[in-house]
């Protein structure tokens, strides 16, 4: 099996719901996030490509129009705008245009990261 994955970065705000009140994530602020796709295959094609990193720049156009300088509590509304269900958001979007994807990182800070996985189709 071949696995592939690429890096792309925005910047955003959220505050995250259903927190006590006095965590500080309750409140407005920002992250640089970093998401990370994984796509596989068993086969490469004639290049020897999984998928040429080039084809994944719609993903890169998609998170710099919806996602970069934005509230995500406005863009995932009713849900709560966390690095796992942003990670899993982002994964059903994608997924209909690369059917090789099977993976979803999602990283807030240099130290976190949320991971949305298909284990296996
Ligand atoms: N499982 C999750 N836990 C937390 C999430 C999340 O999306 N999933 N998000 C947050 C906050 O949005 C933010 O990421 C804060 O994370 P944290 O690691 O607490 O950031 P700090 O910089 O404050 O961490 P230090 O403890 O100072 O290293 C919270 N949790
Ligand atoms: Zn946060």
């Amino acid at each position: 099996m071949y696995s592939i994955s690429k890096q792309f970065s925005f910047s955003a705000a959220h505050s995250l719901q259903e927190l006590s009140p006095e965590h500080p994530c309750t409140r407005l602020h920002g992250h640089n996030y970093v998401v990370t796709v994984y796509l596989k295959s068993e086969q490469l094609n004639k290049t020897g490509f999984v998928c040429d990193y080039k084809e994944l720049e719609i993903i890169n156009e998609y998170i710099d129009s919806h996602l970069d300088h934005k509230n995500l509590n406005d863009i995932m509304s009713p849900l709560n705008p966390s690095a796992e269900n942003l990670a899993k958001m982002l994964y059903d979007i994608f997924k209909p245009a690369f059917p090789q994807l099977y993976a979803v990182e999602v990283s807030e800070t240099p130290k976190t990261s949320a991971i949305y996985e298909v284990e296996s189709e």
